[in-house]
């Protein structure tokens, strides 16, 4: 699990070593981290270090020390290091320890920005370590006219953001352009929240994390992300005399005359994410085309309350004047059992929901229900600060919401969230949201009342809904990359990520059989 917190948080873990006196060891780990990261960069490219061409950008503060510190130890393996200072001052060590090392520096004006701007953007290496966690809003001045020139330039180098790309806030990923975007974001002591929630994940790149003692001084992380082991534990897996109704029973409420095929698409993805069963429910044009498209699908009649099932997938599909299916899915959320409501769901919501209810919109679907919440966001707004965004929808319905996008955030009510960048922005076609519900569904009815292998990994009680929804936005985004690569990496269609959800699913199950036999082979043998 790749675990993220504010800036706050890190600067609140640094305050005990700084107070023992360990401000320089700790920037000269972050620096060495950040140097050994741009090294490392290089020779995986093939580009040779000797003679090589470096610019440090550096701001006045810490975050400028890094970079400072970091160009001195470039320059001791060879690197011709040119740090250009963009405030009125610079970190003294930082720029002393430059100095010594042979690095050579120029400071940033208004005369010099066509120079400097050009000799960064032919650089092989661009270090951009301007602000830091303790930035307020964006870039100014030269910096700024800097940053614009280089980002608008055509450029070959590599671009590694110091801690995080500066212009974007540690704590919400808002961004405040112009902003460098780097091929590598080198982050001190922790993930920043930034870095993991759009649009401050569109800067960031590639994401390593340098350890520098102050880890075990760090809060409960204010974010989360699911890896390939974390997926490995958590997937459900069917007991050995398991049958059909103990795996789990989803009801699916979809669908509609002008969009029937959401059902399918919808029914698909759970059959594909390891359901006992599917029962759908919705007009008779649907249902017959459900049938005829997944023969196993089982479709019912009558009201909800007259369907047993583990848990409900309601509105994928639906309209606004079906309401038949409205009162369907309405008697679904009111059931308590675990629900997720997409799409036509979204604008028939009572105004008070619980955290088994999981509501999956997209930024415009967001936007709406605020509105229809007395709150002003619009879509820009939510694209604009998508954390706080998925957060105010939790604290305002009392639901688990997941926010749709390239970065896919899932926020409980009492803050607890993750932050899932799985998949290839190839999945951003018509009815990959469906399947999406239908796998997010299927995870609900296997996994809900599983609160022992979720406490396991630290999440505990009704935080799982939300780690159960992110499970399946990691296993959708995965299954739309594998279904891409397959196609060797040209486009896909929704079905095929259903398609290729079982392989995605086994894969990273093998890990866990791995683990597994691993810890059996210290066992007695059978007799
Ligand atoms: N603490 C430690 O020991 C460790 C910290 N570490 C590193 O320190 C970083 C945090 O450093 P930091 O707190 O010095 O803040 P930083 O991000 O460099 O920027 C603040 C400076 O910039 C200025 N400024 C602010 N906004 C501005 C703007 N919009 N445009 C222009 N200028 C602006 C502001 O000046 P002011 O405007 O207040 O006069 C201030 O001088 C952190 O990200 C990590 O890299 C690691 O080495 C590990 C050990
Ligand atoms: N640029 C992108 N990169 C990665 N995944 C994306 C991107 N855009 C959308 N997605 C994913 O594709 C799915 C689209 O869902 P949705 O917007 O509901 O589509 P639809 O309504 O057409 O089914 C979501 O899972 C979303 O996270
Ligand atoms: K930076």
């Amino acid at each position: 699990m790749i675990s993220a917190y504010t800036g706050t948080q890190v600067r609140a873990a640094e305050e005990p070593l700084l107070a023992a006196g360990q401000g320089d060891v700790l920037m000269r780990r972050a620096a060495h981290g950040l140097a050994g990261a741009v090294v490392n960069e290089l020779k995986s490219r093939g580009s040779r270090l000797n003679g090589s061409r470096v610019v440090v950008l550096a701001g006045k503060g810490n975050n400028g020390g890094d970079g400072l510190f970091a160009g001195a130890f470039l320059a001791g393996r060879g690197m011709r290091t040119t740090a250009v200072l963009t405030g009125d001052a610079a970190h003294p060590a930082g720029l002393a320890a430059f100095e010594r090392a042979g690095g050579r520096v120029q400071r940033l004006s208004e005369e010099a920005l066509p120079g400097l701007s050009d000799e960064a953007a032919r650089a092989d290496v661009v270090i951009d370590a301007v602000l830091g966690t303790g930035a307020k809003g964006g870039l100014r001045g030269s910096a700024a006219d800097l940053v614009e020139a280089l980002a608008g330039a055509h450029r070959r180098g590599l671009v590694v953001a110091c801690d995080l790309p500066s212009g974007v806030d540690a704590d919400t990923g808002e961004a405040t352009e112009p902003v460098l975007p780097a091929d590598l974001t080198v982050t001190f002591g922790g993930a920043k929240n930034g870095l993991l929630a759009d649009p401050g994940a569109d800067f960031a790149g590639r994401v390593v994390v340098v350890p520098i003692g102050i880890e075990e001084h760090l809060p409960e992380p204010s974010l989360r992300r699911l890896e390939d082991a974390d997926l490995a534990r958590l997937l459900p897996h069917p007991a050995r005399r398991a049958q059909k109704y103990s795996r789990g029973v989803l009801g699916v409420v979809a669908g509609s005359e002008d969009y029937p095929g959401a059902a399918v698409l919808a029914c698909r993805g759970a059959l594909a994410a390891g359901v006992g069963m599917v029962r759908y429910l919705g007009p008779p044009s649907v249902a017959d085309l459900v049938r005829r498209s997944c023969p196993e699908v089982v479709c019912s009649t009558g009201t909800v309350s007259e369907n047993r099932v583990q848990a409900w997938l309601v509105g994928s599909g639906m309209g606004p004047h079906d309401h038949e299916q409205l009162t369907r899915a309405r008697d679904a959320i009111a059931s308590d059992l675990p629900v997720v409501a997409d799409a036509g769901a979204l604008p028939a919501l009572p105004a008070m929901l619980a955290p088994h209810v999981v509501l999956t919109p997209h930024a415009g679907e967001l936007a709406s229900l605020f509105h229809r919440l007395g709150h002003g966001e619009d879509r820009e707004a939510v694209e604009a600060g998508t954390l706080a965004a998925v957060r105010q929808a939790a604290v305002r319905t009392g639901a688990t919401v997941l926010l749709k996008g390239a970065t896919t955030l899932v926020a409980a009510p009492w803050g607890t969230t993750f932050s899932q960048a799985d998949g290839t922005p190839w999945l951003a076609t018509a009815g990959s949201g469906d399947v999406l519900a239908g796998v997010i569904g299927a995870l609900l009815a296997q996994a809900g009342p599983d609160v022992g292998r979720f406490s396991e990994v630290g999440i505990k009680g009704d935080s799982r809904w939300a780690a159960i929804a992110a499970l399946g936005a990691a296993l959708h985004g995965r299954a739309g990359r594998a279904a891409s690569e397959a196609a060797s990496g040209g486009p896909i269609a929704a079905g095929g990520i259903a398609d290729a959800l079982p392989e995605t699913w086994g894969k990273v199950s093998m890990l866990s059989n791995y683990e597994a036999w691993k810890r059996n082979s210290h066992s007695q043998p059978l007799r």
